[in-house]
């Protein structure tokens, strides 16, 4: 079985020590003076009577293997240079990565334990040792740091490490005022009280000092300057948050956290970045260490059925080295960044001891871990083929941050990331849940020294059936290799597949009820606006009754006004009429005039009265009404008698 001539991530395989009392299913294969193989072998009680499995790493790390081992053997030293840059080149960026089962040794490789340094403190321990006679100085000096800014290149805040530091010290002091003493200087923080979010800093003297790394051979450019940038965050279902702005809150009231995008910005045309983080400028390694321990606080841990102390999300630390042309005017900065991330342990859901809240976490874990298992068993498949598929890194946000930036960019010249993952496992641990991990991420699997079945024993040892010529046996034994191999293949594809089906069920679940309560709120809604609709409309109706009635009232009262003043006419012509002292000579010809007036008279009343009548349908009882009820004729004179 060969390793593949290349993958996206290098993998290696850290065997952790154990001193469980039970059976060791995983053992190394010492064939070669630097293992790369392991076997695995089922329980042998095991009822679904799974063949021996064998994968292929980079490198196998046994038990004994140290810190240090880790440090120089996996890469970690050519991604320090890479990431410091050839000289007169940009660097390139790195990512080392630790997955495992709960417990099996992530942390212990990556951050180091209480008495051990881990990956990141001696990658920091290198870095700030060997640019130290080349860093641009002092960092933080406004000319520096605000050209700093201006390069940055992921719409990050930056901040000196000693602001930083200082403002978390008074915050979570609750506005006491005092000042913390200047990291680095013999004891940066003592023990915070007073407030009830009491939090100890630590001393930097107490964190673990070995292994040292003390003659490492390190290129590094020696006409550049450098400075040393340092961000965290963190990806918690499925989601990304800052761990330094969170720190930066702390003893204030929780607030929301905000998730960050991971995208090309407008300066970032040829990789992903992090987009609005804060990252802080470091002068100095114990100024980085305590800004990591800062973030480490910060990640959520809670414990599960599991591990006491498991880590619910998946850690990134990343160390950006930014770097310009040393000269009397300096050239413009370019950045690269070596990432260390921390995966979440592999528990399944099913067998925590875990609840609610943690529950759905492990369901969100479990899920970005089955993508990334994907996507490394994609990866290693691709290496050795002709005709490689795409690795469907787009998923997850976990599978997007550690692989958008693997391939080689379509704009621009940067070399893709070099990646390598540390897998751990526990050989006394959980049988299922390490080799399902080891399924997944090994770069190369077979199934070499099958099980044989009872019936096959049986077969064999003759006391079942006569036994078969010994060719025949041969073929047999063929033949069931072949079958046990095609089972585990199987049996991997069904693991993967039935993960995948919970999922989705658990998907097509949760979409249901989202789409119960939207149905529901669409019928509220409805109701809503028809009853705002009918109200509405019946104020429009109220309105334009009023209005049609005012303008009725309105003619109404002006007709009732024009025969006001033809009555008043006629009346006064009346009393011209009946005036004394008129001579007799004009009688005869007032005669005829009378006459005249009285038809017209006639003709008037007759109007009025068909007038009154249309009046009297139309008007509105509460309107007050002028009504001509009475008209008198005597003969001797005309009389208009008005009421109202
Ligand atoms: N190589 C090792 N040598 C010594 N101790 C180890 C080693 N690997 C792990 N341990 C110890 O085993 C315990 C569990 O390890 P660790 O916390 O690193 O597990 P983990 O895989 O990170 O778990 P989780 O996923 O829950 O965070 C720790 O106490 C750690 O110190």
């Amino acid at each position: 079985m060969d390793r593949p001539n290349s993958s996206l991530f290098e993998v290696y395989l850290r065997l952790r020590p154990s001193d469980a009392d039970r059976d060791r299913f995983l053992d190394v294969d010492r064939t070669s003076t630097i293992p790369t193989h392991i076997t695995i072998k089922p329980p042998a009680d095991d009822k679904r009577k799974r063949a021996i499995e064998k994968f292929g790493f980079t490198r196998v790390f046994e038990e004994d293997a140290g810190q240090l081992d880790l440090f120089h053997e996996t890469g970690a030293v050519s991604m320090i240079e890479g990431v410091l840059g050839a000289r007169g080149r940009e660097g390139r960026d790195g990512l080392l990565a630790t997955l495992g089962v709960t417990g099996s040794g992530k942390s212990h490789t990556i951050l180091g334990s209480k008495s051990q340094r881990g990956l990141t403190q001696l990658t920091l321990d290198a870095l700030f040792q060997h640019t130290a006679p080349y860093r641009a100085g002092p960092e933080n000096a406004p000319s520096v740091f605000s050209s700093l800014c201006a390069a940055d290149v992921s719409e990050a805040q930056l901040m000196p490490a000693a602001r930083f530091l200082e403002s978390i010290y008074e915050e979570s002091n609750n506005g006491r005022q005092s000042r913390a003493p200047t990291p680095g200087l013999e004891s940066s923080f003592v023990s915070v009280g007073g407030s009830s979010s009491r939090r100890h800093v630590p001393r930097v003297s107490a964190l673990p000092q070995v292994p040292a790394i003390d003659d490492l051979d390190i290129t590094v450019d020696d006409t550049a300057e450098y400075a040393i940038i340092v961000s965290m965050y963190e990806v918690y279902n499925d989601r990304i948050y800052d761990l330094l702005t969170a720190a930066a809150t702390l003893g204030k009231m929780p607030q929301k956290r905000r998730a960050l995008l991971f995208k090309n910005t407008e300066l970032s045309p040829d990789r992903k970045v992090v987009a609005g983080l804060r990252k802080v400028v470091c002068t100095n390694l114990d100024e980085a260490l305590l800004v990591l321990e800062t973030g480490l606080h910060e990640r959520r841990v809670a414990g599960t059925g599991s591990n006491a102390v498991s880590s619910r999300s998946h850690g990134f630390f990343s160390l950006e080295v930014k770097k310009r042309h040393r000269a009397d005017i300096p050239g413009p900065w370019s950045g690269s960044s070596l990432t260390i991330v921390d995966l979440a342990g592999s528990e399944r859901a099913r067998t925590a001891k875990t609840a609610g809240a943690t529950l759905a976490e492990a369901g969100k874990i479990n899920e970005s871990l089955m993508y990334l298992g994907q996507c490394m068993q994609m990866q290693a498949d691709n290496a050795n083929s002709a005709n490689p598929s795409v690795v469907p890194f787009r998923q997850c946000k976990l599978t997007e941050l550690l692989f958008s930036n693997s391939f080689a960019p379509t704009v621009g010249h940067r070399p893709p990331q070099k990646s390598a993952m540390v897998v751990t496992a526990d050989p006394l641990g959980d049988f299922n849940a390490t080799s399902q991990i080891l399924r997944y991420s090994a770069l190369a699997r077979e199934v070499t020294v099958p099980r044989v079945p009872s019936i096959t024993n049986q077969i064999l040892a003759g006391t079942a059936a006569p036994p078969p010529p010994s060719n025949a046996s041969a073929a047999l034994q063929e033949e069931l290799d072949h079958a046990l191999a095609a089972i585990a293949s199987l049996r991997a594809d069904l693991d993967v597949t039935q993960l995948k089906l919970e999922d989705e069920t658990r998907r097509r679940r949760e979409a249901e009820v989202s789409w119960q309560a939207a149905e529901d709120r669409m019928y509220e809604m409805e109701a809503e606006v028809r009853e705002e609709v009918w109200a509405e409309m019946e104020a429009q109706m109220a309105l334009e009754q009023r209005r049609w009635r005012a303008a009725r009232d309105e003619e109404l009262d002006r007709h009732d006004e024009h025969m006001d003043r033809k009555l008043e006419v006629m009346a006064r012509g009346i009393d011209i009429y009946e005036a004394p002292g008129a001579d007799k000579e004009n009688a005869e010809e007032d005669g005829g005039r009378v006459a005249e007036l009285e038809d017209e008279v006639g003709m008037l009343r007759e109007k009025l009265a068909a007038k009154e009548r249309e009046k009297e349908s139309q008007r509105s009882p509460s309107k007050k009404m002028r009504v001509l009820k009475t008209r008198r004729w005597d003969g001797s004179g005309m009389g208009v008698e008005e009421t109202f």
